[in-house]
Order: structure tokens, then sequence, then C-alpha cells
């Protein structure tokens, strides 16, 4: 079923309690975009950083498909202080022995879409914050992975800058990625996700379409910023 990514985590946590994350399985396969959305503190980042091998406290399984091609954008830009960003996209071919022929023709095109070809030889840490976010995206999409792993993405980019990384989004995924996207952004979500896990205190309250969010919710044709703050806000049952 070209799946991608297989999650049950049993339950996960920063301690050996493990007492953060309960029964958060979901999958996510190829050419499919999946949005990881859910109120702060719901356990998202946590859910993610137990995928990427992060956190050691965890029970149950992650099984990735065999290429284990899996580029993951942080949400806060991660740089060496010294090193220019071209020095960072050379640094990212070698360590992951990229064909030449491949990165350096998608590199072109990535610092053309996202307009930083005057400072490839400046570093990034001197770069504004929409600056840095895009090297980041440069640095994850350059790989051609199978699975992307993107962290709010959309936090600091201007319109224009959200927009291409939208068309690119889309472009990945006619390649055949898969992409976990997690977001607060909801109106784009709503419009770019094929399917949504919502989590809440560190449990999975909502997962399916929108169609099946909306009739879990019992609302149907509502928003999906609707839908959640249905789901956040109810009375827990007993
Ligand atoms: N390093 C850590 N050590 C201990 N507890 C942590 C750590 N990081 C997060 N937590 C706790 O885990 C829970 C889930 O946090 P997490 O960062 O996964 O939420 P989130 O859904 O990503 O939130 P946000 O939308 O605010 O980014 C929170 O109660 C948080 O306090």
């Amino acid at each position: 079923m070209n799946r991608l990514l297989t999650l049950e985590i049993e339950k996960a946590g920063y301690d050996e309690g493990m007492s953060i994350l309960s029964n958060v399985t979901f999958n996510v396969t190829r050419g499919e975009l999946v949005g990881l959305i859910g109120p702060n503190g719901a356990g998202k980042s946590t859910t993610i950083k137990t995928i990427l091998g992060m956190n050691e406290h965890y029970k149950g399984t992650i099984h990735f498909d065999s290429k284990r091609e899996i580029a993951y954008i942080p949400e806060k830009p991660v740089y060496y202080f010294d090193m220019t960003l071209w020095e960072h996209i050379e640094l990212t071919a070698a360590l992951l022995q990229l064909e030449e022929k491949s990165w350096t023709v998608k590199v072109k095109k990535l610092l053309k879409t996202f307009e930083l070809e005057h400072v490839i030889h400046e570093t990034p840490a001197t770069f504004s914050k929409g600056m840095q976010q895009k090297s980041m995206l440069i640095f994850a999409f350059m790989t051609n992975a199978s699975l992307y792993i993107v962290d709010e993405p959309f936090i600091g980019l201007d319109p224009n800058a959200t927009k291409k990384l939208l068309l690119l989004l889309e472009e990945e995924q006619k390649r055949g990625a898969g992409i976990l996207m997690s977001t607060h952004v909801l109106d784009t979500a709503e419009k770019i996700c094929d399917r949504f896990v919502l989590l809440l205190d560190g449990k999975i309250e909502a997962t399916g379409t929108m169609e099946e969010i909306q009739t879990t919710c019992g609302l149907p044709n509502s928003s999906l910023l609707d839908c959640f703050y249905f789901l956040s806000n109810k009375e827990p049952s007993v």
C-alpha cells in the first residue's frame, strides 16, 4: 500500500513514566499530505521527536519504508555559525551522498524560487527569520526525500514564499513523496492536507479526511478551525 511511515506509539514521554503520548497510531503513504494538529502542549512535537528517534522514552513501533529517505524541517532553523549558505548546501549533499547532477539542478531551482541566489556566499546566521526558514526548506527539498516531516513551516514566511512552499509541497506529493506536517495554520491545512491527525492531551481525538473530522464532530460543512475549537473545548466524556 506504499506506506512510508507506520506509527504505533503505545506511550511516550520524557522520562521512564512516558506519560505524554498515549496510543498515537497513524500512517503516511506515498503522495499524501497528513496534517498533525492540536492545541499547544498536545504532543505534536513529542510525536515528531519520537518518529525521528530523538526521544528514547517510548513504547511501541515506528516503521519506515525500506528506503528510509527522510527529511526533517524543524520549526526553528539550525545552522553552523561560520558556514555560508552554499557551504551548508554542499555539506548536506556530501553527508547524504547525493548525486551531483540531480542536487545541483534542484538547488539552483530552489535558490531561485526562494530568492536566495544573491546570498549564497553569506552565512545564514546573518539572515532574516524568513530567509533562514527558506534556507532550511532548501536543505530539505534538495534531498528528494521520500518522506518529509515538517514542523510548522509557515511561520516567518512572507505570502509569496508561503505560496511557493505550497506549490513545492504539491510538486513533491506528485513525485510520490509523503509529508507529515505539524501546523497551527488551520485555514491553509484545511486546503492542502489529505488527512488529519488531531491530537489532544497526548491522544488522538479525531483522525481522517476533512469530511470524517466533520462527522466525528457532528459539524457537517464546518471549517477545520470550527472542528478544532469544538473538539478542544468539549467536556471530557466520563
Ligand atoms: N523536553 C521536555 N521535557 C519534559 N516535558 C516536555 C518536554 N518537551 C515537551 N514536554 C511536555 O510534553 C507535552 C507536549 O509538548 P509538545 O511540545 O509535544 O506539544 P506541542 O503539541 O508540540 O505544542 P505546541 O503547539 O505548543 O508546539 C507538554 O506538556 C510539554 O510540557
